[in-house]
């Protein structure tokens, strides 16, 4: 029997990491969609770096596509698509457009490896049909500089879950996610399963509101922010509270004492401390995920009532430093 295939799209720090683990797993055939890499991809084939999975060199996907259209084309049927690329709420085109072409209903599930909320809403409009997995990603990865693969540091882990659709079967999706769980696991990927994917995203999104906002319009590590005045852990406090708060309206499970441990989680990291893949897209002029970390707990907040002051002056900050990245001529003037 032909193997099932799954298509990564985003072959970046952590689309590059996963569509090793799948390939390493032997139980699927991996196509991947470059962008940037594509040329070094599909010449040299792809490398892994990494003190959990060892190294890898020259390893062969069965597909490298420049685009979903081409890998459509291919006449590739996808079981499971995994988005890895930047979580862009406002990108045109959306990933809805980009999956489109590949989607085969009743056979194609796609899995969101990003950061953030509220990316799962207009995927479950454009495909109402669709089981919708959805992932919060514990590992760091980052693209190597021959562009040929990547490199995996700290820890590689996924909490993991169905964000159930309306109307769907939930012993087939359970079933769906479980299938590409035995996949990951089988490649020696870290899967922490849950029922209540939604609790866990907003977990980390009180963690990246702060942390990668705070980086990137400060421009400073967390370190060097801590010492720049006694204000600044408690604004930290302050903006994870706010966002707290929003996660408790909306009924989510958020567990006493989640703010304390993710201050202490990043206050004992020793100094200079943490930076942020935020900060790090705005240091490259890059677009930001400011929708999903910022946006989405703002309009979240203001819908329920919730108060949200301080999130929302911060927001509309790196929003517009977001703006000035993008529009060349309104950062000259
Ligand atoms: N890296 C990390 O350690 C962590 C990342 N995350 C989250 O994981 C997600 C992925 O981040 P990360 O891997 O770091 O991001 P990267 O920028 O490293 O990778 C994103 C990839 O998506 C590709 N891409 C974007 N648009 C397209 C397109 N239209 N067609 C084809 N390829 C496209 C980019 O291609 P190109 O090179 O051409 O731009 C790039 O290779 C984000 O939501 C991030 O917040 C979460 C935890 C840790
Ligand atoms: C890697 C980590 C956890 C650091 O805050 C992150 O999610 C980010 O930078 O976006």
């Amino acid at each position: 029997m032909s193997r099932e295939s799954v298509l990564l799209f985003g072959l970046g720090g952590i689309g590059g990491i996963y569509a090793c683990i799948l390939q390493l797993s032997g139980k699927c055939d991996v196509h991947v969609v470059a962008r940037s890499n594509y040329n070094a991809v599909k010449e040299k084939g792809f490398k892994l770096i990494s003190p959990k999975f060892g190294n890898h060199d020259g390893l062969k996907f069965a597909g490298v596509w420049k685009s979903t259209e081409e890998a459509a084309a291919s006449g590739t049927k996808f079981s499971y698509v995994l988005c890895a690329n930047k979580a862009l709420l406002d990108a045109k085109p959306s990933l809805s457009d980009h999956l489109q072409p590949i989607i085969t209903p009743s056979l194609t599930s796609i899995v969101l490896l990003q950061n953030g909320v509220g990316a799962e809403e207009p995927l479950h409009k454009s495909f109402p049909e669709t089981t919708v997995i959805s992932a919060v990603v514990w590992t760091g990865g980052k693209p190597l500089p021959t562009a040929d693969g990547v490199e995996q540091f700290n820890r590689e882990g996924l909490t993991i879950g169905v964000d159930y659709r309306k109307n769907g079967d939930k012993a087939e999706e359970d079933a769906t996610l479980e299938k590409l769980v035995g996949w990951l696991k089988a490649g020696k990927g870290d899967c922490t399963v849950t029922e209540d994917i939604q609790s866990e995203r907003w977990v980390k999104v009180i963690w990246n509101c702060c942390w990668n906002s705070l980086t990137t319009a400060t421009r400073l590590k967390t370190g060097p922010f801590f010492e720049s005045s006694s204000q600044a852990l408690p604004l930290c406090y302050t903006v994870m509270r706010e966002v707290e708060a929003v996660a408790k309206a909306k009924g989510l499970k958020i567990e006493d004492g989640t703010v304390d441990k993710l201050i202490k989680q990043c206050t004992d990291v020793a100094y200079p401390g943490l930076p942020s893949s935020m900060m790090a897209d705005n240091f490259a002029g890059r677009p930001m995920e400011v929708e999903v970390i910022l946006g989405t707990p703002v309009r979240e907040g203001q819908r329920l009532g919730v108060p949200v002051p301080t999130l929302t002056a911060i927001y509309t900050i790196v929003k517009a430093l977001d703006y000035g990245n993008q529009n060349a001529e309104a950062a000259k003037a």
